[in-house]
């Protein structure tokens, strides 16, 4: 087995040794860290990562191998992996490969034994931390470039037709069409609309909404998406444009962006919320759900205390904005990712509900 040094070079003057895992691939990043203890599958392949070194802070990654069906996109998009142990000899009926083969086959830059408490520890006393990967541990610690067209690179370039991957049992095509905007769509919310007996069109992230109407949608779904909301804030035109004409759902980076579209403000979180047991309180209704996140930035509390909006969920821990409805229009968005994977399908139901809102084909299919 290859035991190659290689180091995590931080922003802060920390120099972290590890090892490479597959091929030598310098890299850089902003790093963050995900607390879920199972689901590095999914964690490597949501789009929301793009441009990010991520630590899994579970230390056995890879002990239950890979399959080749619960990629969240089509290959990753992470800047790379930092863990503790890496596991070679994974079980699991459904596993096709290992965590090797998988950061062989896509490239991704990767050290293991590194110490990720620390680095966790590190990340969440100084907040913005940014590194490389690298092999020579003189590499200059400096704040990288970031790269404010990081949707550009994720979202697909044509409007596309999408099937779920779990089907069998729900006919897509007898519920409403829901266009998806891809501004680094994760599978599952597709799947969860397919399986909900949606059409599902997927378009690119600034397709106009003139294009939106010869698609005939019923309802539209905002995706998440990599980066900080603000980079999009020129498409706001567009976003107030559909929220006002169709029942609109906005996922976390869609989320955002509807409240910077109706005069909301983001900020940036001290170190993110990414795992996938974050308390989240409905505040209609005073339930307590365990979320799965993953996000750097939140929606300004006292920005949306604007006419016609209502915050509908708070994270319980830090009491930051979760989710938004609109007092007289179909439009509701959540901080968390109600598709889940990785992570608890508890506000599975958000998809229902939005749903419900589109006139005829909502509540009585779905209920
Ligand atoms: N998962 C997401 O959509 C993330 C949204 C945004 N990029 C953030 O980090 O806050």
């Amino acid at each position: 087995m290859n035991e190659i040094t290689g180091y995590l070079v931080l922003s802060t003057g920390d120099v972290l040794e590890g090892k490479w895992l597959g091929e030598e691939i310098a890299a850089e990043g902003e790093l963050v860290f995900n607390t879920a203890m199972t689901g590095y599958q999914e964690v490597m392949t949501d789009p929301s990562y793009a441009g990010q070194i991520v630590t899994m802070t579970y230390p056995l990654i890879g002990n239950y191998g890979f399959n080749d069906f619960d990629h969240e996109s089509l290959k990753p998009s992470l800047a790379g992996l930092i863990i503790s142990s890496p596991c070679h000899t994974p079980e699991h009926y459904q596993a096709s490969f290992t965590l090797t083969e998988m950061v062989s086959q896509y490239k991704i830059p990767t050290l293991y034994d590194i110490d990720t408490r620390a680095l966790t520890r590190i990340i969440r006393e100084n907040g913005e931390v940014y590194g490389k990967i690298t092999s020579n541990k003189q590499a200059a610690p400096k704040m990288i470039k970031v790269d404010t067209e990081v949707v550009k690179k994720v979202s697909v370039t044509k409007i596309t037709k999408v099937k779920g991957k779990n089907t069998s049992s729900h006919l897509p095509g007898k519920g409403p069409h829901v266009v998806v905007y891809d501004y680094g769509y994760k599978h599952s919310i597709t799947d969860t609309l397919a399986e909900l007996g949606c059409n599902v069109t997927v378009v690119p992230y600034d397709t106009p909404p003139a294009v939106i109407k010869e698609l005939q949608p019923e309802g539209i779904v905002l995706s998440n998406g990599p980066g900080d909301p603000k980079y999009l804030s020129y498409l706001g035109g567009h976003i107030r444009e559909v929220t006002d004409k169709y029942p609109t759902l906005g996922i976390c980076l869609g989320h955002q962006l509807v409240a910077l579209a109706h005069g909301g403000q983001t900020e940036r979180l001290p170190y993110g919320h990414r795992g996938s047991n974050h308390p989240v309180k409905d505040l209609t209704t005073g339930k307590v759900f365990i979320t799965s996140q993953n996000h750097g930035y939140v929606v300004d509390m006292d920005s949306v205390e604007l006419a016609n909006w209502d915050i509908s969920h708070i994270n319980v821990n830090d009491r930051s904005v979760e989710g938004l409805v609109h007092r007289t229009k179909p439009v509701m968005t959540v901080q968390f990712h109600p598709e889940a994977h990785p992570g608890p399908i508890d506000t599975y139901k958000i998809f229902k509900e939005f749903l419900s809102k589109i006139p005829d084909k909502g509540e009585k299919q779905h209920a």
